[in-house]
């Protein structure tokens, strides 16, 4: 049986998410899988990711292999997909998300308000506004004030940083530190309540070719669809806000539960100026949506209250 080509950027993230579903995929269909290793733009390039970013620059090279046939399909983290999504591919499954909280790594084990409160200014990298805000912010409540750096590059660079004596303390996705083992390096865990994480956080996308139906239909066995109703509403909050995903815009649907059955779903989202000096909170909850239409229908709603609150008005910096 001839093998299903994945497409997979070369990251070690990247390589352990696609083995991962490289694994379900063959688990569910007997067929071996095979990885292909993809360059993106977002891999080569040096520049700061809050400006080439909002175009998809990790996801258009992979996009391309699946469109012109050298690949069968692609596993991207789901918030790095643009919010627009091309009618030409079809995203096949959203597997069940994983933790979708942001991750402080600090020195000496640190939690971030106890960072914050020690002695000096604390340095904190990350290369996200949406980070930076919502941190600068949370520093603020605290009665303290902190220093956000912006730095990219991959997971061990990041926390070489705070190895180094650098930076104090550096911010990653906790998703990202499960998938490659690296969970021991996490010293605090934010609550969403605080810093809300991406639309899309710790979530995969499985795409493939529109017109391969069936190939969509036997991936779309690994959809979850609560998963997928929480991120469609979160993306569509995103797109509402006209935002890309360099964007101070924070977002995350919960599913909220009585005893085994979900019942209503609960949508937050905030945006902020990277300052940390103004931000725009709000959540709305109700039943869970029937369908992706309904998902994304209350991401708008809960936009154009945010929109009447001032956020258009908060959006419009960039990280330097
Ligand atoms: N923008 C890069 C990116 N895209 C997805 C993840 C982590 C995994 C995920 O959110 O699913 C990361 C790294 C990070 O934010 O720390």
């Amino acid at each position: 049986m001839n093998a299903l080509r994945l497409g997979t950027r070369r990251s070690q993230l990247a390589m352990a998410q696609s083995r991962g579903i490289a694994e379900r995929v063959t688990r569910l269909t007997g067929r071996p899988v095979e990885l292909v290793e993809i360059t993106t733009y977002g891999d080569v390039s040096r520049e700061a990711l809050a400006r080439i970013g909002g175009t998809g620059v990790f996801v258009s090279a992979l996009r391309d292999a699946v469109l012109e046939g050298r690949i069968d399909f692609a596993v991207h983290s789901l918030k790095d997909l643009p919010t627009a999504q091309p009618p030409e591919l079809a995203l096949a499954a959203v597997p069940r998300r994983e933790d979708p909280r942001d991750a402080l790594v600090a020195r000496d084990g640190l939690s971030f308000e106890g960072l914050a409160v020690a002695r000096g200014r604390a340095r904190v990298g990350t290369g996200s506004p949406r980070r930076m805000a919502q941190l600068n912010a949370w520093a603020r409540a605290l009665g303290c004030e902190i220093e956000t750096v912006a730095i990219r590059g991959n997971v061990d660079t990041r926390i070489g940083y705070v190895r180094d004596g650098e930076l104090d303390a550096v911010v990653l996705a906790a998703a990202g530190l499960r998938r490659l083992g690296r969970e021991g390096e996490i010293t605090d865990l934010l609550a969403p309540d605080i810093v809300l994480p991406a639309p899309g956080q710790g979530a995969l996308a499985v795409e493939c070719a529109a017109s391969n139906a069936a190939l969509a239909a036997r991936l779309g066995e690994l959809d979850d669809p609560h998963t997928r109703v929480a991120v469609t509403a979160e993306r569509s909050l995103l797109a509402a806000l006209e935002a890309g995903c360099s964007a101070p815009v924070g977002a995350f649907a919960d599913l909220l539960e009585d005893g085994q059955t979900v019942t209503e779903m609960r949508l937050r989202g905030a945006v902020g100026t990277i300052d940390g000096s103004a931000l725009v909170q709000l959540s709305t909850t109700g039943p869970v949506p029937g369908s992706a239409d309904e998902a994304a229908a209350t991401g708008r709603r809960l936009a154009d209250e945010m929109l009447a609150k001032g956020a258009a008005g908060l959006m419009g910096e960039r990280a330097h």
